[in-house]
């Protein structure tokens, strides 16, 4: 069994450190983190900062960034990638995933998650608790499902985009690149690049060049 350094020991990192540890395998899990105080964390060894992760690849071959920040995550993860690094998906067990479903690299899958059939999921995607992604979707890279959220079939989602814990995003939707759906809208009309949508029905208020997270 190989060794896998996760980046990030924050909130999210020690949920994907448990769902790491929940697949039997890898022989050691270790964090990276910019907080020096931090020395372990929930039993997990922090190792070093994260700038440092890169000289200790002879001992932790695989590497998952667990960083909520959608731009940041797919930046590290390509350097990574440059570097040799295996990248690794991340699959809770407790999850319902149609063997139709494509899902890359760097994406972890949390529990609760149900995906259906020939949905494509990109890479470093959250797909995050108890949400739901309906049969033929398309997430593409970077794209982070909060808790909670339901997306009808064949609905497309542009890269770095976050749609936010408890929304609901209709069938046939296409929502475009680094936009923002806020908590609770339900979407059911195409939202474009670079929004921040909220409500019911879910409306554009603000196209900004710098939205996505
Ligand atoms: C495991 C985990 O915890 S995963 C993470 C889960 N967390 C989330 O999903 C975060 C949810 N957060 C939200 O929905 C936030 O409101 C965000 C991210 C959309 C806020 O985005 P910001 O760009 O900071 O927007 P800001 O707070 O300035 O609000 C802008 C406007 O939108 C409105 N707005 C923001 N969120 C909502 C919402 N959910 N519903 C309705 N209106 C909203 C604000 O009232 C504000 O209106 P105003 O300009 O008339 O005052």
């Amino acid at each position: 069994m190989s060794k896998l350094m996760i980046l990030g020991a924050g909130g999210h990192g020690k949920v994907v450190a448990e769902v790491a540890s929940l697949m039997n395998k890898w022989s050691e899990i270790v964090f990276f983190d910019d907080n020096v105080d931090l020395k372990k964390v929930n039993g997990f060894k922090v190792v070093d900062d994260l700038e440092n992760c890169k000289k200790y690849k002879m001992q932790y071959e695989n590497a998952f960034v667990a960083i909520g920040n959608n731009k940041l995550r797919i930046k590290l993860i390509n350097d990574l990638s440059n570097e040799g690094f295996k990248i690794p998906l991340l699959i809770h067990p407790f999850t319902c995933i149609s063997n139709k479903v494509k899902i890359d690299e760097g994406t972890v899958v949390m529990a609760g998650a149900v995906i259906n059939a020939n949905s494509l999921i990109g890479k470093g995607c959250i797909i995050n608790t108890s949400c739901s992604i309906d049969h033929d979707c398309i997430l593409k890279d970077g794209v982070h499902i909060s808790p909670g959220v339901h997306i009808g079939g064949t609905t497309q989602i542009g890269k770095f985009t976050w749609i936010c814990i408890g929304s609901s995003i209709s069938n046939n939707i296409n929502i475009g690149h680094n936009s923002v759906i806020a908590a609770g809208a339900t979407v059911v009309n195409d939202i474009e690049n670079y929004a921040l949508a909220v409500g019911t029905p879910a409306k554009n208020i603000k196209v900004t060049k710098t939205k996505g997270r």
